[in-house]
């Protein structure tokens, strides 16, 4: 067993033992919602200095309150309802986590992969008007690696290839697709594409994924 497995597996049981139960995963995934609503009025608010500076106290003593009872580690996953694994704290899926847009995946049936529909908010802007190219490359990490272990073989991503075709509008509905093209031995192959509304792909993604030896 590699170091870097050694450490997930010991990680892993450690944040099964703690995991949330339903009625605090729903109340955190409001909690993150209005964070997520505080980002967006922090990236855009025109307040004045004092104002900011009472707001960030206010801030401050919030997040005293919710570190008083801190977890170790975030929640890496749960079980839902209908026995699929959820990425809780996952930065682009976790419904826990205020840094994830979140972009929530479907798996396509009959082998067909994974899907999700989303839309960004400007506060994943990079370009003006468009999203930031690692924000893409970030989301289209995540489906390749889920339509991986959708296919049966997980695994690390050992390469990820992108070809930025045009800008990636942010503010509109966008979807993003992946599955699986090739396995060979340990390594999984994995093609991805972001589509915009006008259903023309705006990014498109080739990974390879290798199950870690052991
Ligand atoms: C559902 C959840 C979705 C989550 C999606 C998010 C995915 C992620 O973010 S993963 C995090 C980012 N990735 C990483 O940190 C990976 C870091 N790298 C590693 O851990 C290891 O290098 C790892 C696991 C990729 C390969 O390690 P190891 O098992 O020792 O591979 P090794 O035995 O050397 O190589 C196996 C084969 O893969 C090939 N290979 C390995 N790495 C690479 C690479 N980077 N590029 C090309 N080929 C590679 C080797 O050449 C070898 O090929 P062959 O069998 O033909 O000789």
């Amino acid at each position: 067993m590699s170091g870097a497995e050694a450490v997930m597996r010991r990680d892993f049981a450690a944040r099964e033992r703690h995991a949330p139960d339903e009625a605090q995963v729903a109340a955190l995934t409001g909690l993150a919602a209005r964070v997520r609503e505080l980002t967006e009025a922090v990236v855009h608010t025109d307040v004045d200095p004092a104002e900011a500076d009472a707001v960030a106290a206010e801030i401050a003593a919030l997040t005293a309150r919710l570190t008083a009872a801190r977890r170790e580690h975030p929640p890496v996953a749960a079980l839902g309802a209908d026995g699929r694994l959820r990425h809780l704290a996952n930065p682009v899926s976790g419904e826990l986590n205020p840094i994830a847009p979140p972009v929530l995946l479907e798996i396509v049936p009959d082998g067909g992969g994974v899907r999700a529909e989303f839309t960004l908010s400007d506060v994943y802007e990079g370009p003006p008007s468009f999203v930031h190219g690692g924000v893409s490359a970030l989301i289209l990490d995540q489906l390749l690696g889920a339509a991986a272990a959708v296919n049966g073989t997980p695994g690390m991503t050992a390469t990820l290839e992108l070809r930025y075709r045009r800008p990636t509008p942010h503010g509109v509905p966008l979807t993003a697709e992946a599955k699986v093209s090739r396995v060979d031995g340990r390594k999984t192959y994995v093609d991805a594409a972001i589509t915009g509304p006008d259903g023309k792909a705006t990014v498109q993604a080739t990974a390879m994924f290798v199950m870690p030896q052991g």
